[in-house]
This record gives structure tokens, sequence and C-alpha cells, in this order.
């Protein structure tokens, strides 16, 4: 049987930059995504949760337009950029950081003073190894160029897939205080899929609990925190 899919770029009802209506993901046989409804607002920081295989992943991916989805609706606002961090990256064998950072920003026709790209990749402590081809780099400062490139373009949402991975302390709390000048205070939306709930207390405002391929429980952090003391104590 032939399943419908329509995915549109409109004009969306308010403040919705994202919805997604009855979306299914399968892979091969394997259904993977079974029936997700989300909308996703300006300025929603949705911390995603659920055990391994359940599908945040692939959610995440279909959200940022990268995988499509094999049935369902998913209507995207007119003119919104999404940026998303994989929780794997391969790029072209011997590109340079800087090199790759040079491509995105051409790509999304940014134009950035030299001055301003080396405070960016101070920040993102990068710069020491900007000349190093980018598999040769270490998990955790593959990382740290990942999470660059998916904010580089100030896009409307931005979604992170297991951010923390790979981060020493220092750099974590560096890049953190980056999202929250740039994403949080600019009321920007996040998606953040996550095992580590004290992140999602700290930069969400809304939760979804994903466990086979469907939304089992979704609200707000804040409620959570109020019920049972921690987001930690809920799961
Ligand atoms: N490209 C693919 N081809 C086939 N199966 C896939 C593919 N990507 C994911 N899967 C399968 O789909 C299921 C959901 O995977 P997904 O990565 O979306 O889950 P997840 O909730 O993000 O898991 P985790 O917490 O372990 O990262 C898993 O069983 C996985 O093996």
């Amino acid at each position: 049987m032939q399943q419908q899919i329509n995915i549109s770029q409109r004009d969306l009802s308010g403040e919705t930059l994202i919805s997604l209506q009855n979306i299914k993901k399968s892979y091969g046989s394997k259904e993977v995504l079974r029936g997700i409804n989300l909308e996703i607002k300006k300025g929603d920081r949705i911390g995603v949760i659920g055990t391994n295989g359940a599908g945040k992943s692939t959610l995440s991916e279909v959200i940022s337009g990268i995988r499509k989805p094999s049935s369902g609706n998913l209507d995207v606002a007119k003119n919104t950029l999404v940026g998303i961090q994989f929780q794997q990256s391969k790029y072209p064998v011997g590109i340079t950081v800087y090199d790759l950072i040079k491509y995105y920003l051409e790509v999304y026709h940014i134009e950035i003073r030299k001055s301003e790209l080396d405070d960016l990749m101070m920040k993102y402590q990068i710069i020491e190894f900007k000349n190093r081809a980018v598999e040769k780099l270490s998990g955790g400062q593959q990382q740290r160029v990942n999470i660059l490139l998916s904010l580089i373009h100030n896009p409307d949402l931005v979604i992170f897939d297991e951010i923390s991975t790979g981060l020493d302390i220092e750099v974590r709390q560096e890049i953190f205080d980056f999202i929250e000048e740039n994403v949080i205070q600019k009321n920007k939306s996040l998606m953040l899929v996550t095992h580590n709930m004290n992140e999602i207390e700290e930069m969400c405002n809304k939760f979804i609990y994903v466990d086979n391929g469907v939304i089992v429980e979704e609200g707000m952090v804040a409620d959570i925190v109020a019920k049972y003391g921690s987001v930690q104590n809920y799961t």
C-alpha cells in the first residue's frame, strides 16, 4: 500500500516552527517511529528522553529534514533554519577543521570577519587544531567542531544529540554558556536528546518521553521538578 507523506514549508499559525502529525519511519520492515505528533514552537527547549533504540535520533533526523519519514505530515514554518549536531559525524578524509568551517560559512552565505571567526574558534577551544584533518581529532575535539557547525548559521531550531559526549567539564561549560547566550537568551528553540537528566533540567523547559517509537509522556520540566524534586527522580 502506498503511504502518504506530506512535507511542506508554509505559514504556520502563531509561534509554531515545526509540526509533526502521525509521523512514521521504518527501516526495511522495522517500524522505528510509530505515529509521532509534536509541535515545536518558538522558544521551546525540548528535552528528549527515552531508552536506547526508542527512536530519538531518528526523530531528530526527521525533524531536521535530513531523513524522510515513511508517512505522515511534517510542516515547517517558512524560512525556518534548523541546525543539528549528530551523534556521529564523518567528514571527507583530509579536510581540515578550518576548511570545513569555511565551507559551512560559504554554503550559508555567512559573512564573518577573520577576528570574529578566531574568537569563535577560541571559545570552542578548537583554534589550536584548526589546521588538522578532522578525522585525526579526538572524539571530544570532533564534538566541539560538530557543535560549532550546528550553530554557525544561527538556526531558529538547533538539535543536539548527546551533546556532552567526550567533552571535559571546562569545555562543556564554555559551550553551554555559548548556547545560553546564543540560543536560550535569544528565545530560539532547541531539542536536546540526552540520557543526562541534569542537562534537561539545566537547558530545557519541556520534555517528551519516547518509548518504542511513540511519545508516551510530555510536559513541562518545571512541573516534574515541582512534583519529583528533579528530573532525575522522575525517570
Ligand atoms: N539507518 C538505519 N538503518 C536501520 N536501522 C536503523 C538505522 N538507524 C537506526 N536504526 C534502528 O532504529 C532503532 C532506533 O534507533 P535510534 O538511533 O533512532 O534510537 P535512539 O533512541 O536514538 O537510541 P540511542 O539512545 O541508543 O541513541 C534502533 O533499533 C536502531 O538499530
